[in-house]
């Protein structure tokens, strides 16, 4: 009988230098992990391990070497306890086009050890949640991508797990429709308090859902870390003012203003910012809230118009990039702490 540890008090998933080499390719490449409870992202590009990663923590296929547990349980011994445990929603279709989300689901349900009853009123409930109520008698096979990706993602649910992995569940969606899950995938953790390993190739869309982002590439872990870690608000000003008659390039004006004064000051970098007024902000390094008296008077000073100042939030792609830049350039003032980058930058929105 499998013994669950108090490390499932605090964490779901640990692993030590695990490592997974297939005859030509390595895909896990030492890999250290310690997630806790909530939802996780695991980005990487096409490759980068992702779902050697997610069969290996269920105990469906063994790590070259290294140790992993999940919900303390030890993945060479415990595999069958783990998938009682842990939801799964892989990658591909992999749905009958013959039966309806009801039967399938019942079915899973069944086969997850529950009784009868149990399984029909499990599914009604994950259907609903999932939005597929309406639809459920219909079979699977004239649904929608996004509707197939609902009836994944119930199956994965209906056993009332601990843990779900769901790997790559906005694929083949539309914007709306990966908004929509990824709404699903936050309520999934909020509404039933089941932690979740979501996996994707886009940074982007992970920075709205999780708490924690794991980032990995050619099998190597790239970065664990906080979403709002990624997204910190860092100690710099964002600074947009006016042209005027006198100074016709008012950015550039105060600019050498605030240079003069002795503010470390640098313009929007190519690829480092998304706003279409990229070229037309200037990014002050915030000394404390002199700086914000310093940007006010400057700016009064020139006779400009204050557009903007704002403390500058960062997005969880933008941290790439910028180490991306760092990489090929040598650092400039003010750029933000910029994680370890690989030589061919991965773990980028690569969609
Ligand atoms: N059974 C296998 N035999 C040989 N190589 C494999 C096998 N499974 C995966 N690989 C290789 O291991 C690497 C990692 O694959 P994996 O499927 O884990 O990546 P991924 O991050 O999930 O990417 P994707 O989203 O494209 O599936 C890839 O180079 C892949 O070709």
């Amino acid at each position: 009988m499998a013994e669950t540890t108090t490390v499932e008090d605090v964490t779901v998933i640990v692993t030590e230098s695990l490592s997974k080499r297939f005859p030509r390719v390595t895909a896990l490449d030492r890999l250290s992990l310690d997630i806790a409870p909530g939802v996780t992202g695991l980005v990487g590009a096409n490759g980068a391990g992702k779902s050697t990663l997610i069969k290996i923590l269920l105990g469906l296929a063994p790590a070259t070497e290294g140790t992993a547990h999940v919900l303390g349980l030890d993945v060479t011994k415990d595999g069958g306890t783990i998938r009682e445990r842990v939801g799964y929603m892989p990658e591909h279709d992999c749905l009958p086009p013959d039966v309806s989300a009801t039967e399938f689901v019942v079915h899973m349900a069944r086969m997850s050890g529950l009784p009868p009853a149990a399984a029909r009123e499990r599914t009604a409930d994950t259907l609903r949640h999932v939005g597929l109520y309406e639809e459920r008698y219909r079979p699977i096979g004239g649904y929608s991508t996004g509707m197939k990706q609902r009836v994944k993602l119930a199956q994965a649910l209906v056993h009332d797990p601990q843990l779900v992995f769901l790997d790559e569940p906005t694929n083949g969606l539309d914007p709306a429709g990966r908004d929509e899950m990824l709404g699903l995938i936050r309520r999934v953790h909020t509404d039933f308090g089941i932690s979740v390993l979501v996996t994707s190739h886009l940074l982007g869309e992970l920075e709205r859902t999780c708490d924690h982002v794991v980032v990995i590439d050619g099998g190597k872990l790239l970065r664990s870390s906080s979403t709002d870690e990624f997204t910190q608000v860092t100690a710099s000003l964002a600074v947009e003012v006016t042209d005027t008659d006198d100074h016709p390039d008012g950015t550039g004006a105060l600019r050498a203003a605030l240079t003069a004064a002795g503010a470390a000051v640098t313009t929007g970098a190519a690829g480092s910012q998304s706003l279409a007024s990229a070229g037309h902000l200037l990014y002050v390094e915030a000394a404390g809230e002199e700086t914000y008296d310093l940007v006010r008077d400057t700016v009064a000073g020139l006779g400009l118009g204050l557009i903007r100042m704002e403390q500058r939030r960062h997005q969880i792609a933008e941290v790439f990039r910028e180490a991306d830049a760092a990489s090929a350039t040598p650092a400039t003032a003010g750029a933000p702490s910029a994680p370890h980058a690989t030589q061919d930058g991965g773990a980028h929105d690569v969609a």
